[in-house]
């Protein structure tokens, strides 16, 4: 599937938008198969109930038609009973065979609609950032979950429901046929025009179910924002034109949903008259023929009966059509997303990376997350093995791109990223993954205990070990005077926990990882001063023994760097320690200066950098933590 517009990746909602207006197309059909698979034997086994029901259908005309011919003058009792027995029996047959159809027809059902939630959510998962920083959360979501229901009828219930239709009307003419050809000839008047209008229906509906699915998806991102941000919104007072917009896209989506029926509400009525004609087509030719001595009664009942059991299909396959119509839409955009590739590939061959001194060298490197818009431009930086490198620079310069191009999130455009000479597009992404450790401002904490939350980092450790690498970083003190110490449930994403606990368990896990490198992206939020000094010595004995890239917004931790690197419009424009700075009187001496003027922050344009308190030893100075 092309997903390029000129030399950048088509939005999500164009994608949709294009595939919208879209058939089903045969490469669809064939990626569909494959998932039908798994449940072939409950689906032969649906269809084989669906035969032997339509059989049980046609016996009851053969059997009224009998009746009326060959029972009734003279009275035949015994044929009568027989009769009457042959129609209990076709229907407690289909009392039988209905709720058998359902049990199979369902067990498919919840193992294929199983094995598609897996698939997506496998594939979710192995898409690369940019994906998900592109792509709203609410969209990704109405796909794995509302999008995989609506393809359950498509797949389980319509295909023996066609497959019964087409056999019922099959049937039915064959033996309209057998009974007297010109009343089949009759019905061929009526069926060139219901496959007309079949054929205009399923292309009208096919394009608004895709609507609809489409508009769906809309408010449930908005949703799912909603959900995420909910303390913003209430913040800024934003509760009420958070409503108007979610209300806004509601009504496309009711509008397009009343559109999408409205423009398929006429195929109901449109069949039914079609049916009608044909049944008064049948009387009038089959009365003729009775009159002429040609067609016995009994013919001509069991006639009406058959005209009926072929043209009620071609009214079934409108229902069909619409539902096959809004699964194939939601189908469309399930395999847009399993079509989505991540643009983070491993190669084959991956160098499982050996334990790492520590040097990163980012060589000439440019890159920007739209091909039009570098962010960083030719930078070349070298941090030696063990060396702490604080990287400061205005907002919005390319600080967080740095730790996203050495963390591999995207690939630099130009250059490459090299940890002790070996370029990181050619390691395997769990290897450079062990060997460099990220703790970002935002923390984020799973669901469950704080002891398991550490336990992420060392899966095998038990809770002694985990409890002493806390111990030993400083944070245990804290930790235990949780509500229940370690067995504390942290919430979601960790919000039972103030930010500076927080930090602290993102400090540890990143302590019992162990990594060569650490990337750290230093919290500016303010805790207090008793959390801040544990949270700088945690830091400092994390820094110890590694290479450290600190995006640092603490004096302290800038200032006793090894060396400062400041940058500016994605290139490096400083470096050195924090005194060869100062002297240089550029960049760095300019916001040192305006720190000194503004107390115990040190800005730089739109972001505050914490000032320590005094006392508190640095971060990252070179001796441990006592
Ligand atoms: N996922 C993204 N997609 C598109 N553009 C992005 C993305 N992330 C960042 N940018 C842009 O790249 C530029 C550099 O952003 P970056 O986050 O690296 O800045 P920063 O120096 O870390 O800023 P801050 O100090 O505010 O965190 C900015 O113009 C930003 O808008």
């Amino acid at each position: 599937m092309n997903v390029l517009a000129g030399d950048r990746p088509l939005s999500d909602l164009e994608l949709e938008e294009k595939l919208a207006n879209k058939a089903l197309d045969r490469g669809m059909v064939r990626q569909l198969l494959p998932l039908l698979h798994p449940v072939r034997g409950l689906i032969t086994a649906v269809i084989a109930i669906e035969l032997v029901q339509v059989l049980a259908i046609f016996a009851r005309p053969l059997l009224i038609g009998l009746v009326i011919d060959r029972a009734l003058h003279p009275f035949d009792a015994d044929l009568v009973a027989l009769a009457c027995a042959g129609l209990a029996a076709t229907w407690a047959l289909r009392f039988a065979l209905g709720g058998l159809s359902q049990y199979f027809a369902g067990s498919a059902a919840t193992e294929l609609l199983g094995a598609i939630r897996s698939r997506v959510f496998a594939h979710v998962q192995s898409l690369s950032v940019g994906y998900f920083d592109r792509t709203k959360a609410g969209r990704i979501i109405s796909r794995a979950d509302r999008d995989v229901d609506t393809l359950e009828p498509m797949l389980i219930q319509c295909p023996p429901q066609f497959l019964s239709a087409v056999l019922r009307l099959v049937l039915a003419a064959v033996l309209l046929w057998a009974i007297a050809p010109v009343l089949l000839y009759g019905l061929a008047l009526v069926v060139p025009v219901l496959l007309l209008a079949t054929i205009a229906f399923k292309r009208l509906s096919q394009r608004s179910w895709g609507r609809v699915a489409e508009n769906r998806s809309r408010f449930t991102a908005h949703l799912v924002e909603t959900v995420a941000g909910v303390r913003l919104i209430k913040q800024v007072g934003r509760e009420a034109e958070n409503l108007q917009r979610y209300r806004g896209l509601l009504r496309d989506f009711n509008t397009t949903l009343i559109a999408g029926s409205a423009s398929s509400g006429w195929f109901a009525p449109f069949t039914g008259l079609l049916t009608t004609a044909g049944l008064a087509l049948t009387l009038v030719i089959g009365g003729g023929d009775i009159a002429l001595g040609t067609l016995t009664l009994g013919d001509l009942t069991q006639s009406l009966f058959y005209v009926f059991l072929f043209l009620a299909p071609l009214q079934e396959f409108g229902d069909l059509f619409e539902r096959f119509a809004s699964g194939s839409a939601c189908a469309q955009r399930i395999f847009l997303l399993l079509d989505t590739e991540p643009e983070i590939r491993e190669l084959p061959a991956a160098l499982e990376l050996p334990r790492l001194k520590g040097e990163i060298h980012f060589r000439n490197i440019g890159f920007g997350y739209h091909p039009a818009r570098p962010v960083i431009r030719d930078l070349d930086l070298r941090v030696a093995p063990g060396e702490v490198l604080a990287i400061v620079g205005p907002t919005g310069h390319g600080k967080s791109t740095l730790v996203q191009l050495l963390t591999r999130f995207y690939d630099v455009d130009t250059g490459a990223v090299l940890l002790d000479g070996h370029d990181i597009r050619h390691v395997s992404e769990a290897s450079l993954r062990k060997q460099v450790g990220v703790v970002l401002q935002d923390n984020v904490l799973f669901g469950g205990t704080a002891l398991e939350n550490l336990r992420l980092a060392k899966p095998g450790a038990s809770d002694a070990e985990l409890i002493e690498a806390a111990h030993e970083l400083g944070a245990d003190e804290i930790l235990r005077t949780l509500p229940h110490g370690y067995q504390t449930e942290v919430g979601p994403l960790g919000t039972n926990l103030s930010q500076g606990q927080r930090q602290l368990v993102c400090l540890v896990r990143a302590y019992l990882a162990d990594p060569v490198i650490l990337v750290l992206d230093e919290a500016t939020s303010a805790v207090d001063i008793s959390t801040e000094r544990r949270i700088q010595a945690a830091l400092r004995r994390l820094c110890h023994g590694r290479t450290a890239l600190i995006i640092a917004h603490r004096l302290a931790t800038i200032r006793d760097a090894d060396r400062i690197a400041v940058i500016h419009d994605g290139a490096i424009v400083e470096l050195g320690n924090h005194a060869q700075l100062i002297k240089e009187r550029g960049i760095y001496a300019d916001l040192y200066q305006i720190h000194d003027e503004d107390g115990d922050r040190l800005r730089t344009p739109g972001r505050a950098m914490r000032y320590e308190a005094p006392d508190t030893p640095s971060p990252c100075s070179k001796s441990p933590a006592s």
